[in-house]
Protein backbone atom coordinates (compact mmCIF):
# COMPACT_ATOMS: atom_id res chain seq x y z
CA UNK A 1 0.00 0.00 0.00
CA UNK A 2 1.29 3.65 -1.07
CA UNK A 3 1.94 5.59 2.00
CA UNK A 4 -0.85 8.38 1.26
CA UNK A 5 1.60 11.02 3.09
CA UNK A 6 3.35 11.38 -0.64
CA UNK A 7 -0.03 12.02 -1.98
CA UNK A 8 -0.40 15.01 0.67
CA UNK A 9 -0.56 19.25 -0.17
CA UNK A 10 1.73 20.65 2.78
CA UNK A 11 -0.58 21.45 5.36
CA UNK A 12 0.12 24.49 7.47
CA UNK A 13 -1.32 23.00 10.59
CA UNK A 14 1.25 19.88 10.66
CA UNK A 15 3.04 19.61 14.11
CA UNK A 16 6.13 17.84 15.29
CA UNK A 17 5.08 14.30 15.90
CA UNK A 18 5.67 13.36 19.56
CA UNK A 19 6.12 10.07 21.50
CA UNK A 20 5.04 9.74 24.78
CA UNK A 21 6.73 7.38 28.02
CA UNK A 22 5.40 4.27 26.93
CA UNK A 23 3.77 2.85 30.17
CA UNK A 24 2.38 -1.06 30.46
CA UNK A 25 -0.58 -2.23 30.42
CA UNK A 26 -3.16 -3.74 29.01
CA UNK A 27 -5.24 -2.76 25.77
CA UNK A 28 -9.17 -3.38 25.47
CA UNK A 29 -10.63 -2.89 22.31
CA UNK A 30 -14.48 -3.04 21.59
CA UNK A 31 -17.02 -3.49 18.81
CA UNK A 32 -20.23 -2.69 19.39
CA UNK A 33 -23.19 -4.05 16.91
CA UNK A 34 -27.17 -3.28 17.21
CA UNK A 35 -30.16 -5.06 16.44
CA UNK A 36 -34.32 -5.02 17.16
CA UNK A 37 -35.74 -7.70 18.12
CA UNK A 38 -38.86 -9.45 20.21
CA UNK A 39 -38.53 -11.58 22.99
CA UNK A 40 -40.05 -12.41 26.08
CA UNK A 41 -37.96 -12.07 29.43
CA UNK A 42 -39.39 -14.06 32.78
CA UNK A 43 -42.62 -14.02 31.26
CA UNK A 44 -42.63 -9.98 30.31
CA UNK A 45 -42.59 -8.43 27.31
CA UNK A 46 -38.88 -7.33 27.00
CA UNK A 47 -38.89 -5.94 22.53
CA UNK A 48 -36.54 -3.53 22.53
CA UNK A 49 -32.99 -2.19 20.74
CA UNK A 50 -30.44 -4.45 21.95
CA UNK A 51 -26.78 -3.67 21.86
CA UNK A 52 -24.37 -6.38 22.03
CA UNK A 53 -20.88 -5.62 22.90
CA UNK A 54 -17.47 -7.80 22.44
CA UNK A 55 -14.49 -6.94 23.85
CA UNK A 56 -11.03 -8.04 23.45
CA UNK A 57 -8.02 -7.51 25.30
CA UNK A 58 -4.03 -7.85 25.01
CA UNK A 59 -0.57 -7.17 26.40
CA UNK A 60 0.95 -6.17 23.40
CA UNK A 61 -0.35 -4.89 19.80
CA UNK A 62 0.05 -6.51 16.33
CA UNK A 63 0.93 -4.26 13.70
CA UNK A 64 0.06 -1.22 12.89
CA UNK A 65 -0.70 -0.86 16.36
CA UNK A 66 -4.07 -3.64 16.74
CA UNK A 67 -5.88 -5.62 19.66
CA UNK A 68 -6.87 -7.22 15.86
CA UNK A 69 -7.99 -5.27 13.24
CA UNK A 70 -11.74 -4.00 13.91
CA UNK A 71 -12.08 -5.55 9.81
CA UNK A 72 -11.80 -9.45 10.73
CA UNK A 73 -14.68 -8.78 13.29
CA UNK A 74 -16.96 -8.57 10.59
CA UNK A 75 -18.37 -11.92 10.60
CA UNK A 76 -20.28 -10.78 14.46
CA UNK A 77 -22.11 -8.25 13.17
CA UNK A 78 -22.89 -11.00 10.06
CA UNK A 79 -23.90 -13.18 12.68
CA UNK A 80 -25.78 -11.11 14.18
CA UNK A 81 -27.48 -9.55 11.14
CA UNK A 82 -28.37 -13.17 10.36
CA UNK A 83 -29.93 -14.60 12.97
CA UNK A 84 -31.00 -12.23 15.66
CA UNK A 85 -31.81 -8.69 13.80
CA UNK A 86 -35.50 -8.25 13.53
CA UNK A 87 -36.79 -11.81 15.03
CA UNK A 88 -38.59 -13.04 17.52
CA UNK A 89 -35.87 -14.29 19.71
CA UNK A 90 -38.38 -16.74 21.40
CA UNK A 91 -37.99 -18.79 18.36
CA UNK A 92 -33.98 -18.32 18.19
CA UNK A 93 -32.18 -18.70 21.31
CA UNK A 94 -33.13 -20.87 24.40
CA UNK A 95 -32.35 -18.44 26.93
CA UNK A 96 -33.59 -14.60 26.04
CA UNK A 97 -32.94 -13.00 28.77
CA UNK A 98 -29.52 -10.21 28.08
CA UNK A 99 -27.08 -12.75 29.86
CA UNK A 100 -28.57 -15.50 27.85
CA UNK A 101 -27.94 -13.45 24.68
CA UNK A 102 -24.35 -12.43 25.58
CA UNK A 103 -23.84 -16.32 26.48
CA UNK A 104 -25.12 -17.03 22.76
CA UNK A 105 -22.85 -14.58 20.94
CA UNK A 106 -19.81 -15.64 23.50
CA UNK A 107 -20.16 -19.13 22.14
CA UNK A 108 -20.30 -18.51 18.68
CA UNK A 109 -17.16 -15.68 18.94
CA UNK A 110 -15.23 -18.90 20.73
CA UNK A 111 -16.07 -20.86 17.84
CA UNK A 112 -15.83 -18.40 14.74
CA UNK A 113 -13.82 -15.36 15.03
CA UNK A 114 -10.36 -15.34 13.12
CA UNK A 115 -8.10 -16.81 14.81
CA UNK A 116 -5.91 -14.27 15.80
CA UNK A 117 -9.29 -12.58 17.16
CA UNK A 118 -10.57 -15.52 19.10
CA UNK A 119 -7.51 -16.01 21.24
CA UNK A 120 -7.77 -12.19 22.41
CA UNK A 121 -12.09 -12.33 22.87
CA UNK A 122 -12.27 -11.47 26.25
CA UNK A 123 -16.29 -10.84 26.78
CA UNK A 124 -19.23 -10.25 25.33
CA UNK A 125 -22.07 -8.10 27.32
CA UNK A 126 -25.47 -7.13 26.27
CA UNK A 127 -27.07 -3.51 26.68
CA UNK A 128 -30.72 -2.75 26.04
CA UNK A 129 -32.50 0.74 24.34
CA UNK A 130 -31.26 3.82 23.20
CA UNK A 131 -27.07 4.27 24.67
CA UNK A 132 -26.54 7.26 26.48
CA UNK A 133 -23.87 9.34 25.06
CA UNK A 134 -21.06 10.86 28.08
CA UNK A 135 -22.03 14.64 28.69
CA UNK A 136 -19.77 17.01 28.04
CA UNK A 137 -17.78 17.48 31.18
CA UNK A 138 -16.59 13.27 30.95
CA UNK A 139 -15.73 13.47 27.22
CA UNK A 140 -14.10 15.38 24.68
CA UNK A 141 -14.82 14.99 20.40
CA UNK A 142 -12.64 16.35 17.76
CA UNK A 143 -12.50 15.39 14.24
CA UNK A 144 -9.59 14.78 12.42
CA UNK A 145 -7.22 12.80 9.49
CA UNK A 146 -5.15 10.02 9.45
CA UNK A 147 -4.36 6.80 7.58
CA UNK A 148 -2.86 3.45 8.93
CA UNK A 149 0.71 1.59 7.33
CA UNK A 150 0.98 -1.83 6.38
CA UNK A 151 -2.55 -3.01 5.80
CA UNK A 152 -3.35 -5.31 3.11
CA UNK A 153 -3.69 -3.70 -0.21
CA UNK A 154 -7.45 -2.45 -0.92
CA UNK A 155 -8.64 -2.02 3.09
CA UNK A 156 -9.98 1.06 3.37
CA UNK A 157 -8.48 2.54 6.56
CA UNK A 158 -5.00 2.14 4.34
CA UNK A 159 -6.68 5.63 2.76
CA UNK A 160 -6.27 8.74 3.96
CA UNK A 161 -10.12 9.72 5.84
CA UNK A 162 -11.42 11.30 8.97
CA UNK A 163 -13.27 10.26 12.09
CA UNK A 164 -15.24 12.21 14.60
CA UNK A 165 -12.93 11.12 17.78
CA UNK A 166 -14.56 10.83 21.26
CA UNK A 167 -12.11 10.30 24.14
CA UNK A 168 -13.17 9.58 27.71
CA UNK A 169 -12.01 8.38 30.94
CA UNK A 170 -13.11 4.94 32.30
CA UNK A 171 -13.36 4.53 35.74
CA UNK A 172 -13.13 1.18 35.56
CA UNK A 173 -13.30 -2.17 33.73
CA UNK A 174 -16.49 -1.91 31.20
CA UNK A 175 -16.34 2.07 31.03
CA UNK A 176 -19.53 2.49 32.65
CA UNK A 177 -18.46 5.27 34.91
CA UNK A 178 -16.19 8.25 33.18
CA UNK A 179 -14.54 10.48 35.12
CA UNK A 180 -14.55 14.14 34.48
CA UNK A 181 -11.75 15.12 31.60
CA UNK A 182 -8.90 17.25 32.76
CA UNK A 183 -8.94 20.96 31.01
CA UNK A 184 -5.08 20.50 29.96
CA UNK A 185 -6.10 17.11 28.09
CA UNK A 186 -9.50 18.90 26.70
CA UNK A 187 -6.50 21.81 25.38
CA UNK A 188 -4.49 19.64 24.45
CA UNK A 189 -6.72 17.86 22.03
CA UNK A 190 -8.02 21.04 20.91
CA UNK A 191 -4.88 22.50 20.14
CA UNK A 192 -3.03 19.50 19.00
CA UNK A 193 -5.65 17.13 17.71
CA UNK A 194 -8.35 18.56 16.17
CA UNK A 195 -7.83 19.60 12.14
CA UNK A 196 -5.07 17.64 11.95
CA UNK A 197 -3.60 14.34 10.08
CA UNK A 198 -2.63 12.20 13.16
CA UNK A 199 0.28 10.81 11.39
CA UNK A 200 2.43 13.34 11.65
CA UNK A 201 0.82 13.82 15.49
CA UNK A 202 2.01 10.86 17.61
CA UNK A 203 5.46 9.12 16.70
CA UNK A 204 3.66 5.68 15.81
CA UNK A 205 0.37 4.66 13.35
CA UNK A 206 -2.59 6.42 14.93
CA UNK A 207 -4.67 3.75 15.46
CA UNK A 208 -7.18 3.67 18.26
CA UNK A 209 -4.85 1.89 20.25
CA UNK A 210 -2.20 3.99 19.85
CA UNK A 211 -3.72 7.17 20.68
CA UNK A 212 -5.19 5.60 23.47
CA UNK A 213 -1.75 4.85 25.32
CA UNK A 214 -0.71 8.21 24.23
CA UNK A 215 -2.38 10.14 25.81
CA UNK A 216 -2.49 8.12 28.60
CA UNK A 217 0.97 8.42 28.58
CA UNK A 218 0.75 12.33 28.53
CA UNK A 219 -1.15 12.27 31.30
CA UNK A 220 1.13 10.23 33.28
CA UNK A 221 4.05 12.45 32.42
CA UNK A 222 2.25 15.45 33.40
CA UNK A 223 1.33 14.22 36.77
CA UNK A 224 -2.42 14.23 36.02
CA UNK A 225 -4.21 11.38 37.70
CA UNK A 226 -7.71 10.39 39.22
CA UNK A 227 -8.87 11.54 42.51
CA UNK A 228 -7.31 8.23 43.93
CA UNK A 229 -3.42 9.18 42.75
CA UNK A 230 -3.62 6.59 40.15
CA UNK A 231 -3.23 6.94 36.17
CA UNK A 232 -6.37 7.47 34.01
CA UNK A 233 -7.11 4.87 31.71
CA UNK A 234 -8.22 6.29 28.11
CA UNK A 235 -10.52 5.41 25.85
CA UNK A 236 -10.92 6.49 22.30
CA UNK A 237 -13.46 5.70 20.09
CA UNK A 238 -13.35 6.09 16.10
CA UNK A 239 -16.42 5.30 15.26
CA UNK A 240 -20.09 4.77 16.67
CA UNK A 241 -19.45 0.85 16.77
CA UNK A 242 -15.68 0.87 17.84
CA UNK A 243 -13.31 2.06 20.75
CA UNK A 244 -10.33 1.10 22.14
CA UNK A 245 -9.49 1.79 25.44
CA UNK A 246 -5.90 1.81 27.26
CA UNK A 247 -5.28 0.64 30.65
CA UNK A 248 -2.30 1.08 32.90
CA UNK A 249 -1.16 -1.74 35.48
CA UNK A 250 -1.14 0.84 37.97
CA UNK A 251 -4.87 1.46 37.74
CA UNK A 252 -5.81 -1.86 38.02
CA UNK A 253 -6.96 -2.62 41.89
CA UNK A 254 -4.63 -5.53 43.21
N1 LIG B 1 -8.03 -2.55 16.21
C1 LIG B 1 -8.25 -1.56 15.32
N2 LIG B 1 -8.75 -1.88 14.11
C2 LIG B 1 -8.99 -0.88 13.23
C3 LIG B 1 -8.75 0.47 13.57
C4 LIG B 1 -8.21 0.75 14.84
O1 LIG B 1 -7.94 1.92 15.21
N3 LIG B 1 -7.98 -0.29 15.69
N4 LIG B 1 -9.07 1.45 12.68
C5 LIG B 1 -9.61 1.17 11.50
C6 LIG B 1 -10.06 2.24 10.56
O2 LIG B 1 -9.53 3.50 10.93
C7 LIG B 1 -11.61 2.33 10.34
O3 LIG B 1 -12.05 3.62 9.93
C8 LIG B 1 -12.50 1.93 11.51
O4 LIG B 1 -12.76 0.52 11.54
P1 LIG B 1 -14.07 -0.19 10.91
O5 LIG B 1 -13.99 -1.64 11.12
O6 LIG B 1 -14.19 0.23 9.50
O7 LIG B 1 -15.19 0.41 11.84
P2 LIG B 1 -16.68 0.85 11.48
O8 LIG B 1 -17.32 1.23 12.77
O9 LIG B 1 -16.68 1.89 10.42
O10 LIG B 1 -17.27 -0.51 10.92
P3 LIG B 1 -18.72 -0.99 10.56
O11 LIG B 1 -18.90 -2.28 11.30
O12 LIG B 1 -18.71 -1.17 9.08
O13 LIG B 1 -19.70 0.07 11.01
C9 LIG B 1 -9.76 -0.21 11.04
N5 LIG B 1 -9.48 -1.19 12.02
Amino acid sequence: MPNPETLLRPSPQAGASSREPRQVGTYTIGKLVGFDAARTVLGIDGSDLITAEMTLTARELTAPGFVTDFGDLAAFRTHIDGVLDHRDLDQVVVDTSDQGIADHLHTWAAANLPDGARERLHAVRVLTGRLPRPDEAHSVQFSARHWLDGLPDGHRCGRQHGHAYLVTLPSGPGGNRLLPVPGELRALLASGFAGKILNRVIGVTPTSEHLAAHLAGWLASRGLVDAQGRPFAVRVSETESTWAEFTPDARVPA
